[in-house]
């Protein structure tokens, strides 16, 4: 009998025919207020020097270093948000932390520092010059690149976009999700459980690491095990989708039919992954009005749907978006505390990554088989073990780290 395992495909493989001439989708102009985690279609250039103009450090007194040492006459207050005025020869002027300095002066001392009498101040000796100044343009020049195209809008490039009074920017629009629940026993929570029913556990939990991805789903529905309705389903979400997802029906039983009905429709690209769980995923292609829309079939058991998710639609989306942060998840050698071995397949197990100070520990949930979630729940991380390998506690293993970007 033929070895079953023998015509299982690489992730490596399954991963190039998946990104395999994924353009990104459109771009669109959005305000910066509503733009909080959507990917920059171009590069922003910066339209203003940050800082604006030299400026003090510190709450203290601006001067030049050459009268360090001395007893100055404080000449003028320089409080933020006003200009400054030359600074006269001779004397020192009490500045604030932000406040511009004044021309003339090269340096600030902060107040701690400084002995006040009156209208004079005693500076300490030695201040070198730019001490506690903060020069114009040291954070950005003008002209230069602000951010890359392919950000993704987090806080601090919100922060450096209305640094720079931007109000609006040009990202990519989401890719639009179509999510397919496939089998006779899912019904949804809310709806009373018959005997052989199953909750539909998949579709919230996709939903939600799609929205992480920077996707939306704009069609989700359930699938009877069926031929025709699975082929005119795949069908209407092809038109409204550009990836759709089903979730079951993928495997080799009678009443999986998504690899039949895709072959039917569209292109089956590849099937059968040496990787545990997600051995029966189904990758392929679904033609559409603009073109094709992408279709991952990804395998019932909710473990294999979520590592799925991470393994193929994170970088699909991330292709989609024009995000190389979304491409690869971030890899991590850590030491194991834990015993395994695998057969054929490359095993992703869930992990807990635990930074203790003497190192990170990678710790694996005990039950790892696919149909348990609970391992999913409290894993950071992936441990990639190997196909045919064996691993003991102390052992170095590579993690994929489960952040979104
Ligand atoms: N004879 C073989 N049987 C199976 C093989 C095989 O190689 N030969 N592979 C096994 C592996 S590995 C996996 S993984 C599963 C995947 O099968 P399908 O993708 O066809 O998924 P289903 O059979 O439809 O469902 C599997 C399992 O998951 C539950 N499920 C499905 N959808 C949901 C949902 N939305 N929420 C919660 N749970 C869901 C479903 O009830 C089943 O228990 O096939 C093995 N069999
Ligand atoms: O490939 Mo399956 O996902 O191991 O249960």
């Amino acid at each position: 009998m033929a070895d079953p395992t023998s015509q299982l495909q690489s992730v490596e493989d399954a991963l190039a025919a998946l990104l395999e001439g994924v353009v990104p989708v459109a771009s669109q102009p959005l305000a910066c207020a509503e733009a909080a985690g959507r990917v920059l279609a171009d590069d922003v250039a910066a339209r203003l020097d940050v800082p604006a103009f030299d400026n003090s450090a510190m709450d203290g007194y601006a001067l030049r270093a050459a009268d360090a040492g001395r007893w100055l006459k404080v000449s003028q207050r320089i409080a933020a948000g006003s200009q400054a005025a030359p600074l006269e020869a001779g004397t020192c002027a009490r500045i604030f932390t932000g406040s511009e300095l004044p021309p003339g002066a090269d340096c600030v001392v902060m107040q701690e520092r400084v002995e006040r009498d009156g209208d004079r101040a005693k500076m300490p000796d030695g201040i070198p010059a730019g001490d506690n100044v903060r020069r114009r343009g040291r954070d950005v020049s003008t002209g230069e690149r602000l951010l890359a195209a392919g950000t993704r809008l987090e806080a601090a490039a919100l922060g450096q976009l209305a640094g720079q009074g931007i109000t609006q920017v040009k990202v990519r629009r989401r890719p639009r999700i179509a999510l397919l629940s496939t089998g006779d026993e899912i019904i949804d929570p809310g709806e009373a459980l018959a005997p052989g029913q199953i909750y539909n556990s998949n579709r919230p939990m996709l939903r939600r690491l799609i929205e992480r991805f920077g996707g939306e789903v704009v069609m989700a529905k359930r699938v009877a095990d069926d031929f025709d309705t699975t082929c005119q389903l795949l069908s209407e979400a092809a038109e409204q989708a550009d990836v759709v997802i089903t979730t079951g029906g993928v495997s080799v039983g009678e009443e999986d039919h998504v690899k039949a009905a895709l072959e039917k429709l569209g292109q089956l690209d590849l099937w059968r992954l040496a990787m545990r769980p997600g051995k029966p995923l189904a990758l392929g292609r679904l033609p559409n009005a603009s073109g094709e829309a992408r279709l991952v079939g990804l395998p019932g058991n909710p473990v294999s749907s979520y590592v799925g998710a991470w393994i193929y639609l994170r970088p699909l989306l991330g292709a989609l978006l024009g995000c190389p942060a979304l491409l690869e998840l971030p890899k991590l050698r850590v030491k194991a505390d834990f015993t395994t071995d695998t057969k054929a397949r490359r095993h992703y197990m869930r992990v807990d990554l635990r930074f203790l100070p003497e190192g990170i520990i990678a710790s694996a949930f005990a039950d790892q088989n696919s149909a348990v979630l609970s391992s999913c729940v409290t894993a950071n991380a992936l441990a990639v073990i190997p196909a045919h390998s064996s691993v003991v506690p102390g052992d170095i293993v590579e993690c994929l780290w489960l952040t979104e970007a």
